[in-house]
């Protein structure tokens, strides 16, 4: 979800792992030359879902990377499929109220400009986590934990994945 750590859990990881590191917003920024919340503006969510299908399919054939996605890649059948048959996926676990807190002062999340982000985000969160478990090779949960400390601990996940798999 929005707000999970993707963005920041994932640089980091990548860094732990020796990979490369790919967020898709901001490839998709640095390719339109204009941030997410500009293209909303001009040609709403399904404009972005659209590009965001576009890019992930091109990017998730990259050999031994991290891929950090949008919120909301998984609401697309296709973009869950590249997910699922491409890579390891981990699907980052927060409640809504740490997303929330996470996230109360953001103004880069057009899908949280609005009266209630709140209910918002809790709402999101309920319609799309039956759809983070079904994609997820492994879960993990980042509540209370400072971002260097998930990420030591993802990575032992992910190696104990990887050598069971
Ligand atoms: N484990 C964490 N604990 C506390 N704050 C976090 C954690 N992970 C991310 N954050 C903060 O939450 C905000 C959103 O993180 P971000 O990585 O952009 O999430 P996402 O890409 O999943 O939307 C940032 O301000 C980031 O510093
Ligand atoms: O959840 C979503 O639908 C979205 C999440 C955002 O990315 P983050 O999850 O990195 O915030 C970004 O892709 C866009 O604003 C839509
Ligand atoms: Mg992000």
């Amino acid at each position: 979800m929005m707000g999970a750590g993707k963005t920041t859990i994932g640089r980091s990881l990548a860094k732990e792992l020796g990979r490369g590191f790919i967020d898709l917003d901001q490839a998709l920024e640095a390719r339109c030359g204009v941030p997410v919340t500009v293209i909303f503006d001009i040609e709403g969510e399904a404009g972005f879902r659209k590009r965001e299908t576009q890019l992930l399919e091109e990017l998730s054939r990259q050999p031994r990377i991290v891929l950090a996605t949008g919120g909301g890649a998984v609401l697309v059948d296709e973009n869950r499929a590249y997910l699922k048959e491409r890579g390891t996926v981990v699907y980052l676990r927060a409640e809504a109220d740490e997303l929330y807190r996470r996230l109360a002062r953001d103004r880069q999340r057009p899908l949280l400009q609005t009266a209630d982000p709140r209910a918002r985000l809790a709402e999101l969160l309920a319609l799309r986590t039956p759809l983070y478990e079904e994609v997820a090779h492994l879960a993990f949960d980042t509540g209370t934990l400072p971002v260097l400390q998930a990420v030591t601990r993802l990575a032992a996940q992910l190696k104990a994945y990887e050598e069971k798999t």
